[in-house]
């Protein structure tokens, strides 16, 4: 089953619409945005959803202990670190990793990224790369590039993902899990409509998997 994140949660009624759409997971975003969110607000929400609730903290650049210090006051689950942090930093987070690789026109090195992270790192987050940011931009990338691609560590699928799409890029690279954003708004907020469609279409087009996930 391919789990579904929804990321950029801004307050707690939003954080439960996801929750009750059958989100696996939830991210929150304490880098510069606009889905910026405090970390006390965070917290919040975060002591108030149910169990079995995955919550994950975005992050970009961010000095190591800043991001420790949250992860332990909200009682973070995971961190999602979107910047240019080393190996070394993932080891030193307080919280499994989840390390974004941007995705460009063409396949990344991966097995570069695969030696230097794979032990460091719980999954890989394939994000597009966008020029000036570093997430949450709503913006696809080839998927045919992730066939081609030998990472052995658990691959999760963002960038651009919406109802609509969502099945045909699940057939396409096979991740264990996806993530998304801007697809699940309206007017740039979460609309609970379209987390529930989100978590639909997943559901409908999962195939029980016995295999080797990505
Ligand atoms: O959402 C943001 O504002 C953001 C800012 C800086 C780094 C990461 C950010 N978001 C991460 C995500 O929301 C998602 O994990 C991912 O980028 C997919 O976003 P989208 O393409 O909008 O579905």
């Amino acid at each position: 089953m391919v789990r579904v994140k929804i990321c950029g949660l801004t307050n707690k009624e939003s954080a439960w619409a996801a929750v009750e759409a059958g989100a696996d997971a939830i991210g929150f975003v304490f880098a510069e945005g606009r889905r910026r969110i405090t970390p006390v607000l965070a917290r919040e929400i975060i002591r108030s959803l149910p169990p079995y609730i995955t919550t994950t903290g975005v992050f970009v650049n961010e000095e190591l202990n800043q991001v420790n210090q949250i992860a332990d006051f909200c009682r973070l689950d995971l961190l999602q670190l979107h910047g240019d942090e080393t190996p070394e930093y993932c080891n030193r987070a307080v919280r499994p990793v989840v390390k974004t690789i941007h995705m460009g026109a063409g396949v990344p090195d991966d097995e570069y990224i695969q030696n230097r992270y794979g032990e460091r790192v719980r999954a890989f987050l394939l994000d597009t790369f966008v020029a000036g940011a570093t997430g949450g931009t709503g913006q696809t990338f080839p998927w045919s590039s992730v066939q081609k691609m030998r990472i052995r560590t658990p691959i999760i699928l963002a960038g651009g993902l919406h109802p609509v799409n969502v099945a045909e890029a699940i057939r396409l690279t096979q991740p264990f899990s996806v993530d998304v954003s801007s697809g699940v708004e309206t007017n740039g907020q979460k609309d609970p409509a379209k987390m529930r469609e989100f978590v639909h279409a997943v559901r409908s087009c999962s195939p029980v998997f016995f295999g080797d996930p990505h």
